[in-house]
């Protein structure tokens, strides 16, 4: 496909476009993503454009925050459709990098770090930290649906002193409110007019508490947690409720009480059957309940 967006293959080629960026001395924002674009992630784009004078968006399906048996082979990869939504913005962006694993990752992935616990983490932090390192950017853009991935990275760029602002911008839902994810490719239209339920309960979390902490009393995190799994029980028994999560909105620890002035993010993981029988989509997302 011919575009007129800069495709960046090589590290070297995007040090060298961001070093005309720094010489001109124009702002960056970089959106980071694993392809399959939606309106979440054009979301993004557009925040970064209007706030920076370039661009740059990455597509890279990173392996090295799969675990063992995740959809790493069967995840969406849909480069043409990719190109003709950046392409298709009110401006189109400056730079696309679209690297290779043996680009990113030079010396190969150590494939065990997938095997421990905290392998999503780990994953993340290494490519985040490896695509901050290359393309050096004034601010980075990522979707709070990723709730734990934003404390992940707000808390790398803060320990590691990277001189990158992380904006964290608000989750775009499809009509039904379920969040827009690349992963609901694997679903039928009926399958995510049923997954209307995961943010439904999670609101109904979130009305509880709003109700609860005008006592001006802390709010117990197990009661919020029981009004949601009480909306899930009409969830269809084959889908899998992996988690809910009351925790603390900057650390993410486990909260007992939600108390007033401090908050918290309520998450849930829902594992649904994907449409063609293959095994089971698993969804994400998190309400923030204020302080
Ligand atoms: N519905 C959404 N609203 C806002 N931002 C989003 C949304 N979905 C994804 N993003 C953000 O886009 C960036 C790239 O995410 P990614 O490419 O993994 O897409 P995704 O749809 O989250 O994929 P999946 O849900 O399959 O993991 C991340 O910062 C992510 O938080
Ligand atoms: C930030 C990210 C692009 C790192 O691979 C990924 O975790 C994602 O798409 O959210
Ligand atoms: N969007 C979060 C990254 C992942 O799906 O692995």
């Amino acid at each position: 496909m011919t575009t007129s967006i800069k495709i960046l293959r090589t590290v070297g080629q995007v040090r060298a476009w961001q070093k005309q960026c720094f010489f001109n001395k124009e702002t960056v924002g970089f959106v980071p993503t694993m392809g399959a674009l939606h309106q979440g992630h054009t979301y993004l784009v557009n925040q970064s454009l209007k706030e920076n004078d370039r661009t740059i968006v990455s597509i890279f399906v990173n392996p090295s925050q799969f675990a063992p048996h995740e959809d790493l082979d069967a995840y969406p990869r849909t480069i043409d459709h990719d190109l003709q939504a950046l392409e298709s913005l009110d401006r189109p962006v400056d730079a696309l990098f679209l690297p290779k694993v043996s680009e990113m990752f030079p010396s190969g992935i150590v494939l065990d770090v997938a095997k421990q616990k905290g392998a999503f983490v780990n994953g993340v932090s290494t490519i985040v930290t490896k695509l901050l390192n290359v393309i050096q950017p004034t601010n980075a853009y990522f979707g709070q649906k990723d709730a734990q991935q934003c404390v992940v990275v707000k808390n790398l760029v803060k320990d590691l002193l990277i001189d990158t602002t992380i904006r964290v911008c608000p989750t775009l839902r499809e009509p039904n409110g379920l969040a827009m994810s690349s992963r609901n490719a694997y679903l039928s239209q009926e399958a995510k007019d049923q997954c209307s339920i995961i943010y439904k309960g999670l609101c109904a979390g979130r009305d509880y508490y709003e109700e609860e902490i005008k006592s001006g009393k802390p709010v117990s995190a197990a009661a919020v947690a029981d009004v949601i799994r009480e909306v899930f029980s009409s969830m269809p028994k084959e889908w899998n409720l992996e988690y809910i999560a009351v925790s603390h909105p900057e650390s993410l620890e486990d909260l007992n009480e939600i108390e007033s002035g401090v908050g918290a993010t309520v998450s849930t993981a829902v594992r649904v059957p994907k449409s063609d029988g293959s095994g089971t989509a698993r969804l994400i997302d998190n309400v923030q309940l204020n302080g």
